[in-house]
């Protein structure tokens, strides 16, 4: 197959993130989460390495759903039918998620913390 031009996967890329934003619940509240997050560094004027830090937690839970997801599809497609072995890799993706979720709570913990109480 030829490989599409650099503009088109370009736009393949952004459809697929567009299709995360309507219709993944969790994908729509965790970019919420990184929309609150961003008016947060400007309202308390983090400082750029504070700043990087949410940054990274925050998008890197919004690329974890969206792999996440992307190994639910590909599940649903080789097994629709009830399987445990889907279920088991369901859920270390989930796992991936849950984990990264836990790190960006405890990272903007640390980080808000000095700007709100010290
Ligand atoms: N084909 C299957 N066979 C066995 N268990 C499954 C199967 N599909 C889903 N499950 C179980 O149900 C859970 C939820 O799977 P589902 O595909 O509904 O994802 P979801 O509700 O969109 O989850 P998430 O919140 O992680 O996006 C899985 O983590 C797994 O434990």
């Amino acid at each position: 197959m030829r490989k599409p031009p650099f503009h088109k996967s370009f736009l393949n890329a952004f459809r697929g993130i567009f299709m995360m934003v309507k219709s993944e619940r969790n994908f729509q509240l965790e970019l919420a989460a990184f929309a609150v997050n961003l008016f947060l560094i400007f309202y308390l004027n983090l400082s750029i390495l504070d700043s990087v830090l949410i940054l990274m937690v925050s998008s890197g839970v919004l690329a974890a759903e969206i792999f996440n997801t992307a190994i639910e599809k590909i599940c649903d497609i080789i097994q629709p039918e009830f399987d445990v072995r889907i279920g088991l890799i369901k859920d270390i993706a989930a796992g991936a998620v849950l984990l990264m979720a836990f790190i960006s709570v405890v990272t903007g913990v640390l980080v808000y913390w000095k700007y709100l109480f010290i």
